[in-house]
């Protein structure tokens, strides 16, 4: 469960991975757009995993809707405001969005960068006034290729101040991290932090590529550390956080069973391992099932949970002033 007097964050949390059933219904009808259903229940199968896919490509694709429907560039600041909206709805304290501009822009011929500053405008908006921090990660999706990444990169820098860090997504197998060296160059150059999809669709060595090549400071999923020791050590003694995402790994087919899920091994090795959705409507899910429901089915204790709880406060992108704040906040509470 959570623990209310801890800060609550989710630092893996796709914005394009969240749009509402009912935001797709709206927008296709704004938009003219055949979709495949015409009310919220006949559309849910299409857009929601319901059983776990044969693996991380299948389970993607259940995003595509969600982007389709994005005509414009206030559709996109629409679903960045509900996005903050309902993260205010689980009661967190601070989230990092994440996004990727060329699979939001794709579909209907919108222009990357212009996504972004949607985006941007959309989050800063919904934050005035409101009882939550958010900062954003921009995505490279993989599955286009380098040059496209490349393009998506460029449209990301130039609004590198409203940027916490880039991170690399898509698909794992078919694009490994060697091919995204020289982009990652670029995000440093630019003074942003790097984390990195590794471990979930391949192996050990991805993990260890994404820490060596490109420089991540933090991992998305990363359950095959697992199959590697020496990793283990390495991420404990370095403090690579690693961003959990329970349910997540099992609609992927990443892991079998919540009960054989590796994380309460990361976290009794010291890892600053934590507890994150990944893309929550398409999941049909939300933070607070992962610490009520998913946690514990994966053999989590109460101290356990608590301890991922914190190490997300420990590993989030946020300076050592913001972070003390938000522990003073939720201690107080
Ligand atoms: O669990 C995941 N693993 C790898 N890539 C993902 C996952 N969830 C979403 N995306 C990818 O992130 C981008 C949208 O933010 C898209 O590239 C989508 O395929
Ligand atoms: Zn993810």
């Amino acid at each position: 469960m959570i623990n209310n007097t801890l800060p609550l964050l989710d630092i893996h949390r796709h914005l394009d991975g969240n749009v509402r059933p009912q935001t797709i219904l709206d927008l296709g009808r704004q938009f003219n757009l055949a979709l495949p259903a015409d009310h919220i229940d006949a559309l849910i199968p299409h857009v929601q995993v319901i059983d776990p896919e044969p693996n991380l490509v299948a389970f993607l694709q259940k995003l595509d809707w969600g982007v389709k429907v994005l005509g414009d560039y206030d559709a996109c600041r629409r679903i960045a405001v509900e996005n903050v909206e309902d993260a205010l709805a689980q009661k967190l304290d601070y989230v990092e969005l994440r996004f990727s501009p060329y699979y939001m822009a794709q579909s209907q011929g919108l222009h990357p960068q212009g996504v972004v500053e949607a985006v941007v405008d959309g989050v800063k908006s919904a934050c005035q006034g409101a009882p939550i921090k958010v900062n954003l990660i921009g995505i490279m999706s993989r599955t286009y290729g380098t040059e496209i990444c490349q393009q998506e990169l460029d449209a990301l820098l130039a609004f590198k101040n409203d940027l916490v860090a880039v991170d690399l997504a898509g698909d794992e197998m078919g694009f490994p991290g060697e091919l995204f060296v020289n982009h990652f160059k670029q995000v440093h150059d630019a003074y942003l932090a790097a984390t990195i999809h590794a471990g979930e669709a391949r192996g050990s060595d991805s993990i260890w590529q994404a820490i060596n090549q490109l420089g991540a400071t933090r991992i998305g999923h990363g359950v095959k550390a697992i199959e590697d020791p020496k990793l283990m050590d390495y991420l404990r003694d370095n403090r690579i956080g690693i961003e959990s995402c329970l349910t997540s790994n099992i609609q992927t087919s990443t892991v079998a069973e919540l009960a054989s899920h590796p994380l309460k091994t990361f976290l009794d090795h010291g890892i600053l391992a934590s507890i994150n959705t990944d893309d929550p409507a398409v999941e049909g899910i939300e933070i607070e099932h992962e610490y009520r429901v998913a946690a514990p089915a994966a053999g989590l204790t109460q101290t356990d949970i608590e301890k991922a709880q914190a190490n997300a406060l420990e590993i989030a992108y946020l300076s050592n002033a913001d972070k003390a704040a938000l522990r003073e906040l939720a201690a107080n509470r």
